[in-house]
């Protein structure tokens, strides 16, 4: 199968066509000038209009995303909620989208609170993590009664009684647990294994001291436990495990404290398809694991809460840039840059994280070379992609790189002055600008002089 073929199945919901159908779909993600469409939208209309680089997100998919998540777990009969893990992408327009798709949201810092808030996103419908949440943020939390605070250590239970205290309200908490499951992934996207600086660890004790902290505690209403085993999982293994485990330590609790969660929390983390070598689980797959578990294991099931960032916008966000110098190096590497890199995608330098791009204006033109992509920034590490199959190319094509919708535009920073993009939605034919492009004013704004 040729490049454009393979774009099209990692568009992943078309696996079940024919060669015919497949054919038509083909046709109709790259217009008749052999243009990437996303979601009806021209992409080379969209850089024309919005510069680049240029932050590109398909909504539909989002929406779709989401739809996955409840019909899986509406099949298994569980209670459930959604929370977006906003971390992974968190603009106002985002926001509004989750309101709009009636899910719950975490947040893990004031910032994204803020956000949050000032997107109109219901307090109520927000869960706040961090594992060094400050008073002032704590106080916020409170006062703008944030539906649950994930407890995370003694200190911040220590905070939080203060804020109750002086405030005088009641808040629900969870409390987030390290279960000791170390997941296959990137060691910087583990985050259940005990050597962790998350949650109150189970097999030393922590976490019974806290529960006993919180259940003496009137001003906090315990809903259940978390647990999160890490981003970027595939297999259902882990997740089976965790179920497991939270049963496990929610029985032993109970025993010696007569307390039952009414929620378990499971995290996020279920990974999505970079490039062809990722073969991720779907939404049924691991919804129906847990939901065994937890059906055979329970006399009273739980509400389950699972937390999808990156599965949720990753495949629905692309990343647009203009094509400029090339160097080639007589038997070894040729470098093609583009006019972003590092600033608006870190993750290739932070995880050596593998992406796949398409030359969105040359989308019916077959591939004549491997190149590595390469960004703008004064590092040698500032590579987007290695060894990518390409059409021949030239100075102002337009290369798209897929999925970038997750920790992209959210770890997005100014390294070498340059302005952070823009970001617009597009659904069903239409385009809106959501974020605009920082200008250089932008980026002397907080700066003072000496
Ligand atoms: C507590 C918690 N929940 C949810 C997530 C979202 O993870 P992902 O974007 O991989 O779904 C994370 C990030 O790893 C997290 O730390
Ligand atoms: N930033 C990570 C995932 C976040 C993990 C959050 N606990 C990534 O881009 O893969």
């Amino acid at each position: 199968m040729d490049r454009k073929g393979l774009f099209v199945i990692k568009q992943r919901d078309l696996f079940l066509f024919d060669k015919g159908v497949l054919k038509m779909i083909i046709d109709e993600l790259t217009s008749k000038n052999g243009h990437l469409m996303i979601d009806g939208v021209d992409s080379v209309e969209l850089v024309k209009e919005y510069g680049t680089p240029l932050y590109v997100f398909d909504i539909s998919k989002v929406r779709n995303q989401i739809k996955k998540f409840r019909s899986a777990f509406e099949k298994e009969h569980l209670n459930y909620q959604i929370s977006y893990a906003s971390k992974a992408f968190a603009v106002k327009a985002i926001y509004q989208v989750m309101k709009q798709e009636n899910v719950h949201v975490d947040v893990v810092s004031g910032g994204e609170l803020y956000t949050a808030l000032a997107a109109g996103f219901p307090s109520d419908k927000i869960s706040f993590h961090g594992n060094n949440k400050s008073l002032m943020e704590l106080q916020m939390a409170v006062k703008n009664h944030v539906g649950v605070i994930m407890l995370d250590n003694f200190h911040e239970i220590e905070l939080l009684q203060q804020v109750l205290k002086e405030s005088q309200e009641t808040i629900q908490v969870m409390l987030r647990l390290t279960p000791g499951i170390s997941a296959h992934t990137h060691k910087y996207d583990q985050t259940g294994q005990t050597d962790s600086k998350f949650g109150f660890d189970v097999k030393s004790g922590q976490a019974k001291k806290a529960l006993k902290l919180v259940l003496d505690n009137p001003q906090m209403k315990l809903l259940g436990y978390h647990a999160h085993i890490g981003s970027q999982i595939f297999g259902t293994e882990g997740f089976k495990m965790l179920a497991q485990k939270m049963i496990e330590i929610s029985k032993d609790f109970q025993s010696e404290f007569n307390y039952w969660p009414q929620v378990i929390n499971l995290g996020g983390g279920f990974g999505i398809s970079y490039n062809e070598d990722d073969d991720p689980i779907t939404a049924s797959d691991f919804i129906s694991v847990i939901g065994q578990e937890l059906k055979q294991d329970c006399k009273e099931v739980p509400e389950i809460w699972i937390e999808p960032g990156r599965s949720i916008v990753g495949p629905a966000g692309y990343t647009l840039y203009k094509i400029g110098s090339r160097k080639d190096i007589p038997g070894l590497e040729s470098y093609v840059s583009v006019d972003g890199g590092m600033g608006d995608n870190i993750r290739p330098a932070l995880y050596q994280a593998k992406y796949e791009a398409v030359v969105a204006n040359k989308m019916n033109q077959t591939d004549v070379e491997t190149v590595h992509i390469s960004g703008k920034y004064c590092e040698s590490g500032d590579i987007l992609i290695k060894h990518q199959k390409l059409p021949q190319t030239e100075v102002g094509d337009v290369l798209a790189v897929l999925d970038t919708g997750a920790y992209g535009y959210s770890m997005a920073m100014n390294y070498n002055r340059n302005p952070r993009p823009a970001v617009v939605f597009v659904e069903k034919g239409q385009a809106k600008l959501v974020v605009k492009r920082e200008t250089y004013e932008d980026l002397i704004k907080l700066d003072g002089n000496y």
